[in-house]
């Protein structure tokens, strides 16, 4: 039976303090009102200071999350984050073939605190099984040097990355994340041969824990209303800078943002609370 209630799936691995992975996308999900589901790749033992320890679930286990939730409730979109095995990624990119569906592919290869979250040897599999199935590709900067093989310096680069994700290596779009560039916060969209970009002013934070899964999850959501890529890609930016504007200041790191910041905005006491942080 398909449901009028846009329905999202990640496929992801975790964040025991929440901030990022399967369960920043559930919380983005349910914010954008969409049901959100999730299959886990890798049990993260993370936090706010960094990864402790990983633990991967077995491939058919992986297999059987994802049929269990595609024989009963299937989704109208779907977000891969955390992959870390070139074997994870051809079961993934087998199931996502046979359900051919709106595919939001966050590349997530280093967590923010330096730890490699994706086998080394997953990286040029990534580019040709589960780029060219995209919808959407969202890599970060340095997420892009790797997938495209040179270096992002400024705009004009992340420009030429965005359309080689596409033109080359076969997404449909892509949005490369200016989180990592100086200046301002800038992403750059390419799709259907045109540039889009979406710059906001740098905020001077520490509490960017799970920035790109959050954005990318907003996508998903937005995808699985059927709104276009750019309309979506608009969206997940607003979604994003009011989650870094109010900042929670959880854990003693690099905290997460504030998945409801989006509700804080219209209110005059916090705004101004947040203003010169
Ligand atoms: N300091 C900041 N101020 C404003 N916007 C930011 C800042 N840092 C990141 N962003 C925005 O957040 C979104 C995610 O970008 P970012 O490059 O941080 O992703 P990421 O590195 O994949 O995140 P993570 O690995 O922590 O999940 C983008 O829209 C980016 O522009
Ligand atoms: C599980 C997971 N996915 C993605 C990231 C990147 O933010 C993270 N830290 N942890």
């Amino acid at each position: 039976m398909t449901s009028s209630i846009p329905l999202a799936l990640t496929i992801a691995g975790t964040d025991p303090t929440g901030g990022a992975g399967i369960q920043a996308d559930l919380k983005t999900f349910q914010e954008r009102e969409v049901y959100g589901m999730s299959v886990i790749t890798s049990v993260v033992a993370q936090n706010t200071l960094g990864v402790q320890d990983v633990h991967h679930i077995p491939l058919s286990f992986i297999e059987q999350q994802i049929k269990s939730v595609f024989e009963d409730v299937a989704p109208h979109a779907v977000k891969t984050g955390m992959i870390a095995t070139p074997e994870m990624m051809d079961i993934i990119a087998d199931s996502l073939k046979r359900a051919s569906l709106p595919y939001v592919l966050d590349p997530v290869m280093v967590a923010k605190s330096g730890h490699v979250l994706m086998e080394a040897s997953s990286q040029k599999i990534i580019q040709n099984t589960l780029v060219p199935l995209a919808t959407i590709v969202t890599p970060n900067i340095p997420e892009a040097e790797i997938l495209v093989n040179f270096k992002i310096n400024n705009l004009d680069d992340a420009q030429k990355a965005a359309r080689v994700l596409v033109e080359e290596l076969g997404a449909q779009a892509a949005v490369v994340k200016g989180g990592h560039l100086r200046g301002e916060a800038i992403d750059v969209l390419y799709h259907e041969d045109s540039f889009y970009t979406f710059p906001t002013a740098r905020r001077n934070t520490k509490h960017t824990h799970g920035t790109g899964c959050t954005f990318s999850a907003v996508i998903t959501a937005e995808l699985a209303k059927q709104r276009s890529i750019v309309e979506a890609v608009s969206t997940a930016k607003k979604y994003i800078t009011d989650a870094i504007q109010f900042p929670l200041n959880i854990g003693h790191g690099n905290g997460p943002t504030n998945h409801w910041g989006h509700r804080l905005k219209d209110t005059p006491s916090k705004r101004e609370e947040n203003e010169h942080v």
